[in-house]
């Protein structure tokens, strides 16, 4: 009688029996050819002990397999950021593109990418440390370069104001850490994470552009933001999310009640957007401020 198990995904191959000779591909795991029945006959191993043997072979393998998927996972993403970054430096230093413009694309574009590769590592529980490890290490090269232990003069240009080396330990700095917290702490199973980064990379960027180019009108209560800027936040802050939410649900990690969930993306879009145009800048950085309401937000409108 043939006998087939599935290997793990890297293996990709099925080890069969035929007549009780194993025929085996190059790829069986060492967890299988010990469950094999020619190796119980040989060994006289009882079924009970075979099938512990099995199981924790097996698992072993599966582990093995998903620590190799997360740590591909994270070089690439890790390459991803770095070739973002050089890109937006090379742009800046061949005047292609403003500095301030480079900023706010590289604050758009950086976050939306994370939240989006997230798909790329395993279903691990440790999956998500892993897609942590990237902002760590980039807030890491931001520490390095704003206390200009080794200043990288392109990386200071393309995400800074004015081009000061200290300024990369602000806005920057809480930026990744906040990508960092929605990896930890909410994932590929909460939309709470997914729809702050999206405040705050494609809501909050979207409204300096906007605002910038279009905000002669400014809000009564903050002078320095203007009703282009926080209609823009809220407009794209919106559609972002429900942009994440329906790529995670068509993925199958969230499982969404579209009527109530349009209502509440609107509801906390508002809450971030109207933080945001508030004059607390000096006291409190938005890429703080922001991500912070949103997640509060969030929580008391989903639940999880
Ligand atoms: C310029 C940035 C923040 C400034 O915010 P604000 O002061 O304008 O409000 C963003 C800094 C981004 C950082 C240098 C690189 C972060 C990369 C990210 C962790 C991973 C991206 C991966 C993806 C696949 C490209
Ligand atoms: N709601 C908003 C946000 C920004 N802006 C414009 O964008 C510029 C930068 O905004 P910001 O100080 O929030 O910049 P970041 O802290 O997001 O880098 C402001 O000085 C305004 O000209 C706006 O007009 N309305």
């Amino acid at each position: 009688m043939a006998a087939t198990l599935p290997l793990s995904p890297i293996n990709h191959q099925l080890c069969r029996f035929g007549n009780n000779s194993l025929t085996t591909h190059r790829f069986c795991s060492p967890g299988f050819l010990i469950s094999s029945p020619c190796f119980i006959g040989l060994t006289g191993m009882g079924s009970a002990t075979q099938l512990r043997a099995r199981r924790s072979l097996i698992s072993s393998a599966v582990a093995t397999n998903s620590l190799l998927h997360d740590v591909g996972a994270t070089v690439a993403v890790l390459g991803g950021a770095y070739a973002l970054v050089l890109s937006f430096e090379s742009l800046t230093k061949r005047n292609v593109i403003q500095q301030s413009l480079s900023r706010k694309l590289v604050h758009i574009l950086s976050g939306l990418l994370f939240v989006l590769a997230w798909p790329i590592f395993s279903g691990s529980t440790e999956a998500r440390y892993f897609a942590a490890f990237v902002p760590l290490v980039n807030g890491l090269r931001l520490v390095i370069n704003g206390l200009s232990i080794s200043p990288n003069s392109m990386l200071i240009k393309s995400v800074t104001r004015e081009g000061r080396a200290e300024e990369l330990l602000k806005g920057p700095l809480f930026y990744v850490l906040a990508l960092l917290f929605s990896a930890v702490f909410f994932w590929r199973e909460s939309p709470i994470g997914m729809i702050s980064l999206a405040m705050m990379c494609g809501g909050d960027g979207i409204a300096d552009i906007m605002g910038r180019k279009f905000g002669s009108t400014k809000i009564p209560y903050n002078p320095r933001k203007s009703w282009a800027g926080s209609i823009s936040m809220f407009i794209f802050g919106f559609f972002i999310s429900i942009a994440l939410l329906y790529y995670y649900s068509s993925l199958g990690y969230l499982h969404m009640n579209w009527e109530t969930t349009l209502q509440r993306v609107a509801m906390v879009s508002m809450v971030a957007t109207v933080v945001e145009s508030l004059p607390i800048t000096d006291q409190l950085d938005d890429n703080i401020s922001v991500p912070l309401a949103t997640i509060l937000a969030a929580y008391l409108s989903f639940g999880y």
